[in-house]
C-alpha cells in the first residue's frame, strides 16, 4: 500500500523545452549584442538601441531563472487527521491590516475578518488581529458589530457546511436556503446597514450608547485626536474564554488595534502595523502560525489552514521552512481583464518558477508564517516572559497584559531595536512583501507555493486605469528601493542564497528599467520613418531574421506559457501584453522618476492605499471592458503621445511604400509602429470618438497632439 501524504511535487513537463529555448534564444541574443558593440563603433545614433536591447537581453536572461526549474505542489488535507489530532493543531493568528475607512469600507473588512473567524478550525486556537491604521471609531463600531453577527454566522456556516464565509459573497451568490437562511441574510442586512449609517455619518454618537464598555473604547477619540497622531487603542471584541456564539460553541479571539501614531515619527505604513500586530498578537495569543491578509481579501475555502498545516505538520518537513504561501488571486476582473490586474504571469507562472528554488515570494497577503522565522521570542526584550507564559494559555485579556500590549504598540517601542531591519516585516520599501521574503530567503529560510484550484483567498483590484497605473508604480518604486540598498538582491543576494533565486528577485526589482527599451521603441524608429530615415536591416538582408526571430520567440513563448501551458484566454494575454507597453510608458518611468526624485531628497512618496470602492458608473465601464481615462492624470500623457506619434508615423510610412516603393527599407519601422497603433486602439477612441465619463479629458489630448507636433518638429531639424 502506497504510504499516505500530505503534499507531494513534480517538475512541469515543459521544463526542458524551457531550458532548450532558454539556450537558443541566448545564443540569438549573443549575435544581436555583438553586431550593436560593431555598429556602434561606426555611427552614434545606435547607441540607443544598443542601450534598450542591453536592458532587454539583461531582462530576459534574469527572467529565465523562473523558467529553468517550475514545479507543480498538491496537497492532501484529507490526510491531516492521520498525522495529527486536531487538539495538536497550532493556534492560528490572523492578521488583518485596514488603513483608511474611505478607501476601504468597513463592512468589506469586517467581511473579510468573518470569512476567517469561519474557518474550519478549532474557535479556540484561532484569533483574528485587525490593524487600523485608519484609526477610525467607524471600523471599531464596524467590528463590534460583526462579532454580534459572527455568534450567529459561525455556527451557521459549519452546520451547513457553506463554503463561501464571507456572509456578501455569500449572499450574493444566490446560495441554497436552510431554514434560517431568511433571518441571516436580515440579520446581516440589519448589520450592514447600522454600520453604513455610522460610517455616513461620519462617527459614533456616543449620546446613543448606553453600554459603559461600549462608551469606554471610544472615549479615546479625543477631540484632538487624529490619524496621524493618537494613542494606542487596543479592544478585546471577542475573548474565546468568555464569548460563545449562539449554539454554544466557544467564539475565537477577536481583537482591534489601532498603533499609536505621532507626527513626527516614521510609522512604516502597512510592515510597521504588521509588526506592531506581530507584538501584540504575541502577547495575547502567540499563536505558532500567524497569517497576514490584505483587508481586501477575503478567505474563499475555509480549509485553507488545513492546507497549510499539510505542509507545516509534515513530521519530514524541511527544518527550515519558513512559510506557506497562497498566490493572490481576485475577483470582480473583467471578462478580458482589460488592465492586466491579474498578474497571472507573476502569481501563477513565475511563482512557480521560484517555488521550485527556494520557493515563492510573500505576496503581502496570504502567506502563513511560522511565528518564530518572523519575530521570535528573544526580540520582545521585557515582554518576554509574558510570551513564555502565554504557553500555559492564560486568559487574554488580563491588566497586566494589556499594559504590554499598550507598550508594544506605541510609535517609539521599536526604538533602537531590530524591527524592520533584522525581525520581524523589513522597512525601507514600499514593498514590505517581497522585500521581506528576499531578506528571509536570505537568511536560509525556505517557502512554499500552495496553489490550490479553488482560490484560498480572493481580493479586488483596482478598476480604473489610473488607479491600476498608481499601484504598480507605487510596486516598481518599491522595488528599486530594495536593490539600491545595503541588501542589493544582485550582489548580496547571490551571495547568500541559490543564485538563480536572487536573480528572480534581481528581474522583479529592476522591472521598472523595462521603460529604456520600451521608450526607445516608442518613439525612435518612429521619429526617423517622420524623417524617412530608415534605421533597421532590409527585409532581405540577414539582420532582419535576427530580430524577427527575437521578436517573435519572446512573444511566441510568452504566448505559450500564458494560453497553451497556463490556460488563460488569447484575449487576456493580449491585453497582458498592451499593459506592458503602457507600463513602460506610465508606472516604469514615473517609478524610477520618483525614485531618483526621492533619493536626491525632493521627496517623499508614501504608501498611497488603493481604492476599494467602485462608483456605479465606473463599475459599469470596466464591467462593459471599456478603458476609464476619465482623470486627468499625468501618468496617461507619454502613451498618449507615443500612440500620436506611431500614428502618424505608420501614416507616412504607408506613403513611403505606396509612393516611394520603400518597403523593404521600411518594413521594420512600419511593423513596430503598427504594433503599437493597434495596441493604442483604445487611446484613439478615449480621445476623438467616445462622449462617455471615461473618455480622455480634452487637456490631455490637445496636451499631448501639441507634444507629439514638437517632437516632430525638433527631430526634424536633428535629421
Ligand atoms: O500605511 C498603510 C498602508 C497600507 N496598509 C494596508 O496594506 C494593505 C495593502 O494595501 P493596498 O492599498 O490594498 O495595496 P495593494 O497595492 O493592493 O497591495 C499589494 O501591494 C502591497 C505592497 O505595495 C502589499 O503589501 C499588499 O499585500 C499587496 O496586495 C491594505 O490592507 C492596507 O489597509 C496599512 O495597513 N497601512
Ligand atoms: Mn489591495
Amino acid at each position: 500500500m502506497a504510504a499516505l501524504l500530505l503534499h507531494s511535487s513534480e517538475r512541469l513537463s515543459k521544463t526542458w523545452l524551457n531550458r532548450i529555448f532558454a539556450i537558443i534564444y541566448a545564443t540569438v541574443v549573443s549575435f544581436l549584442l555583438l553586431r550593436h558593440c560593431r555598429n556602434l563603433i561606426y555611427y552614434p545614433i545606435p547607441i540607443a538601441l544598443f542601450l534598450a536591447d542591453f536592458v532587454l537581453a539583461f531582462m530576459w536572461f534574469t527572467s529565465q531563472c523562473f523558467h529553468w526549474n517550475p514545479i507543480h505542489r498538491r496537497v492532501f488535507p484529507e490526510n491531516l487527521q492521520q498525522f495529527v489530532e486536531e487538539r495538536e493543531y497550532p493556534a492560528l493568528d490572523v492578521l488583518i491590516c485596514t488603513a483608511d475607512p474611505t478607501k476601504e469600507p468597513p463592512v468589506g473588512v469586517v467581511n473579510t475578518a468573518l470569512s476567517v473567524l469561519a474557518y474550519d478550525y478549532p474557535t479556540d486556537k484561532l484569533s483574528v488581529y485587525i490593524s487600523d491604521d485608519g484609526g477610525s471609531e467607524v471600523t471599531l463600531y464596524a467590528f463590534m458589530e460583526g462579532a454580534k453577527f459572527a455568534k450567529h454566522w459561525i455556527p451557521y456556516c459549519k452546520k451547513h457546511s457553506i463554503v463561501d464565509r464571507s456572509p456578501e459573497v455569500y449572499f450574493e451568490n444566490d446560495p441554497a436556503w436552510f431554514p434560517e437562511t431568511d433571518e441571516i441574510k436580515a440579520m446581516y442586512e440589519r448589520m450592514k446597514s447600522r454600520v453604513e449609517k455610522v460610517v455616513q455619518s461620519g462617527g459614533v454618537c456616543l449620546d446613543e450608547v448606553k453600554e459603559s464598555e461600549i462608551r469606554d473604547a471610544f472615549s479615546k477619540w479625543t477631540p484632538n485626536f487624529s490619524r496621524r497622531h493618537h494613542p494606542t487603542i487596543i479592544k478585546i471584541i471577542l475573548d474565546n474564554t468568555i464569548d460563545k456564539d449562539v449554539a454554544g460553541g466557544v467564539m475565537p479571539n477577536l481583537v482591534y488595534v489601532s498603533r499609536e501614531k505621532s507626527n513626527n515619527k516614521p510609522h512604516n505604513f502597512k510592515a510597521g502595523a504588521l509588526n506592531v500586530l506581530l507584538r501584540v498578537s504575541g502577547l495575547l495569543t502567540n499563536g505558532q502560525i500567524v497569517l497576514v491578509l490584505d483587508c481586501d481579501m477575503f478567505s474563499n475555502d475555509p480549509e485553507t489552514p488545513l492546507r497549510a498545516l499539510c505542509y507545516f505538520m509534515d513530521p519530514n518537513a524541511d527544518s527550515k521552512l519558513g512559510f506557506v504561501q497562497f498566490p493572490q488571486r481576485f475577483s470582480g476582473i473583467n471578462t478580458n481583464d482589460i488592465y492586466a490586474s491579474e498578474f497571472k504571469a507573476e502569481t501563477q507562472i513565475l511563482s512557480l518558477g521560484m517555488d521550485g528554488l527556494l520557493g515563492a515570494q510573500f505576496m503581502g497577503t496570504g502567506g502563513f508564517f511560522k511565528r518564530h522565522v518572523i519575530s521570535n521570542d528573544s526580540c520582545f526584550g521585557f515582554i518576554k516572559d509574558t510570551i513564555m507564559q502565554k504557553n500555559i494559555s492564560i486568559p487574554i485579556c488580563t491588566k497586566d497584559v494589556l499594559v504590554l500590549a499598550h507598550q508594544a504598540a506605541s510609535c517609539d517601542y521599536e526604538d533602537d531595536t531590530k524591527w524592520g531591519s533584522e525581525i520581524g516585516f523589513r522597512y525601507g520599501t514600499l514593498t514590505e512583501d517581497t522585500y521581506t521574503s528576499f531578506r528571509l530567503h536570505c537568511e536560509g529560510w525556505k517557502s512554499i507555493l500552495c496553489n490550490p484550484k479553488r482560490a484560498a483567498f480572493l481580493g479586488g483590484s483596482p478598476s480604473n486605469l489610473n488607479d491600476a497605473l498608481t499601484q504598480t508604480k507605487r510596486w516598481y518604486m518599491g522595488f528599486l528601493e530594495i536593490f539600491f540598498n545595503k541588501y542589493c538582491p544582485i550582489t548580496y543576494g547571490i551571495r547568500s542564497m541559490n543564485p538563480l533565486h536572487a536573480l528572480c528577485y534581481t528581474h522583479y526589482t529592476l522591472r521598472s528599467f523595462w521603460s529604456i527599451p520600451i521608450i526607445v521603441y516608442a518613439f525612435l524608429p518612429q521619429i526617423s520613418l517622420l524623417n524617412s530615415f530608415p534605421m533597421f536591416a532590409r527585409v532581405s538582408e540577414g539582420g532582419f531574421s535576427l530580430h524577427a526571430f527575437l521578436f517573435l520567440g519572446a512573444y511566441g513563448k510568452d504566448f505559450y506559457d500564458f494560453v497553451v501551458f497556463g490556460g488563460g484566454s488569447k484575449q487576456r494575454w493580449w491585453n497582458c501584453q498592451r499593459m506592458w507597453l503602457m507600463w513602460g510608458l506610465s508606472s516604469y518611468p514615473f517609478a524610477l522618476l520618483e525614485w531618483s526624485l526621492k533619493s536626491f531628497g525632493f521627496s517623499t512618496s508614501g504608501f498611497n492605499v488603493t481604492s476599494k470602492v467602485i462608483e456605479e458608473e465606473q463599475k459599469k465601464l470596466y464591467e462593459q471592458g471599456v478603458f476609464d481615462f476619465g482623470v486627468e492624470s499625468i501618468l496617461f500623457f507619454p502613451f498618449s503621445v507615443a500612440s500620436l506619434i506611431n500614428l502618424f508615423s505608420f501614416v507616412k510610412g504607408f506613403m513611403e511604400v505606396f509612393i516611394n516603393g520603400r518597403l523593404q527599407e521600411f518594413f521594420v519601422q512600419m511593423f513596430i509602429s503598427g504594433v503599437v497603433v493597434v495596441n493604442s486602439w483604445p487611446i484613439y477612441e478615449g480621445m476623438v470618438l467616445r462622449r462617455d465619463r471615461g473618455r480622455m479629458p480634452l487637456k490631455l489630448t490637445l496636451a499631448s497632439l501639441s507634444t507629439a507636433f514638437a517632437i516632430f518638429l525638433a527631430s526634424s531639424l536633428i535629421f
